[in-house]
């Protein structure tokens, strides 16, 4: 058998862990798939650990461990955008490829981390950075590459998605949920990522540089989480026939009289048809639906979260680079010049189709307004939306609930976002209406 492939595991914890009972469980298999050892030979600890094989390094020097000649491929799993950060750009500078499950410092740094490693001739992998075990990065980059993507829609946060449905169907507080979900090692270290949708934003800043070759834009992610979802507006929400999920969404939007050309990037709370195939992936199930031409849909399902399932895929991204290593010649020459650019797209045809605003953004809407329970209420309600132009799909009316007051809960059909604000306005000034609309986005794209 040829040279071993030696790795560096920086931080043990959840997916470190994973990654090294991985390694422990299926050594034969990963050694018959690459004809090479693929040995452990350094981890980053904060701490000396006695649970650890003696023949491993254990470094608290995690910049040493990164540049150390005893390895050929660090993988960067102690999260954060600082010392994370650091760490890579060291590995790089130091020739060596990059395994890392860290989607918030590639969705802030990934333009400048990625063209760093390419002016070095080295790989940061990232399978494990979107939707954890399902292999999406991969289909995205390489079995989708003869593909134009018009549009992905996706749960791509296990911690939300597992949260929404122990709250729909067993009635679960929503704190008691999330402790529970730390607890499988779901959640970010700062869980509020999972809850306000600033991870499924870090992962659809990704997916959407890969799907349509534009460079990360973070920053211009619309990001709304799950904290303000209610159990009334779930329970009406299935009385119409459809589910909350919070969904990411990538859209190509051609001018077509409707609205902007450009590209939307949102995360929000989602009513979708009951019967839709994203409804019905629950729990820490991920899935990523994905509109292609001339492909059509595809939909990828699988878990997003956890350590067995993130470990796969970073070491399914080590299996990649064990070929790549594979194909250097002794003058570190690439000998085959097997390199999926990093954003799919090679880096000079990044685009620069812009980002649409938030206001420019087309989605349904559910609307919940509390209203006086007087004769003309709903008149004065639906006048407004439709002198705003917009139409109205279906009307539920419901008994008072307090002192004379009715929730009516009003889906409505593509609209864009601008106008929606002037007809939300314009019906909390009423003085029959009383509190806030609640509004949630509502999409059939999903
Ligand atoms: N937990 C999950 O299901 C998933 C996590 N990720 C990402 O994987 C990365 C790791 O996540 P988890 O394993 O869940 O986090 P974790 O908090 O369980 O593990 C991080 C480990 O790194 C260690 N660490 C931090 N700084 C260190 C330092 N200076 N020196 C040595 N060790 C240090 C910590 O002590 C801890 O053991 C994060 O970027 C996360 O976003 C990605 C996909 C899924
Ligand atoms: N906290 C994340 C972990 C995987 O990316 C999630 O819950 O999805
Ligand atoms: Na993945």
């Amino acid at each position: 058998m040829s040279k071993s492939i030696k790795l560096a595991i920086l931080g043990l914890g959840t997916v470190g862990t994973g990654v090294v009972n991985l390694i422990n469980d299926n050594l034969d298999e990963l050694k018959r798939r690459s004809g090479r050892d693929i040995v452990i030979t350094e981890v980053g600890t904060r701490r000396q650990r006695d649970d650890i094989d003696p023949n491993i390094i254990q470094n608290s020097d995690l910049m040493a461990a990164a540049a150390s000649d005893n390895v050929d491929i660090v993988i960067e799993l102690i999260g954060g955008t600082t010392l994370a950060k650091d760490v890579i750009m060291h590995a790089i500078k130091n020739g060596k490829h990059v395994v890392t499950a860290n989607k918030a410092l590639l969705a802030e740094h990934g333009n400048e981390i990625f063209a760093f490693a390419e002016a070095h001739n080295v790989h940061v992998a990232y399978e494990a950075a979107v939707a954890g075990g399902i292999p999406i990065i991969k289909v995205m980059r390489e079995a989708l590459a003869a593909n134009r993507i018009e549009w992905l829609a996706g749960i791509i946060n296990g911690t939300g998605n597992f949260i929404m449905t122990e709250m729909r169907d067993k009635g679960r507080p929503f704190a008691d949920v999330l402790t529970e979900a730390q607890e499988l090692g779901y959640a970010e270290a700062d869980p509020t990522f999972d809850v306000e949708g600033i991870d499924a934003a870090h992962k659809l800043a990704l997916l959407a540089s890969i799907a349509f070759g534009i460079p990360l834009q973070f920053d211009k992610v619309y990001c709304e989480g799950i904290t303000g979802i209610t159990l009334q507006d779930v329970n009406y929400a299935e009385e119409l026939g459809y589910r909350i999920k919070h969904l990411g969404f990538a859209v190509r939007r051609e001018s077509d009289g409707s609205g902007d050309a450009g590209i939307e990037l949102r995360v929000h709370p989602t009513l979708i048809p009951q019967n839709a195939l994203l409804a019905n992936v629950n729990g820490v199930k991920n899935a990523v639906l994905v509109n292609s031409h001339p492909l059509g849909q595809t939909l990828y399902c699988g878990d997003g979260a956890g350590a067995g399932a993130t470990a796969s895929a970073v070491m399914a991204d080590v299996m990649d680079l064990v070929r790549v290593l594979g194909s250097i010649d002794s003058n570190n020459e690439s000998t085959n010049g097997h390199h999926v650019p990093h954003l799919a797209f090679i880096p000079e045809q990044l685009s620069d189709t812009p980002i649409l605003r938030a206001e420019q953004m087309i989605t349904g809407y559910y609307l919940r307004v509390h209203a006086h329970d007087n004769p003309g209420v709903l008149a004065d309600i639906t006048r407004i939306l439709s002198d705003a132009g917009i139409n109205i799909d279906a009307i539920l009316q419901k008994p008072a609930h307090k002192l004379g007051q009715v929730p009516v809960i009003i889906l409505t059909l593509p609209v864009v976002e601008s106008q929606m604000n002037i007809a939300i306005e314009k019906i909390e000034k009423l003085d029959t209406t009383t509190d806030k609309v609640v509004r949630i986005r509502l999409d059939e794209l999903a």
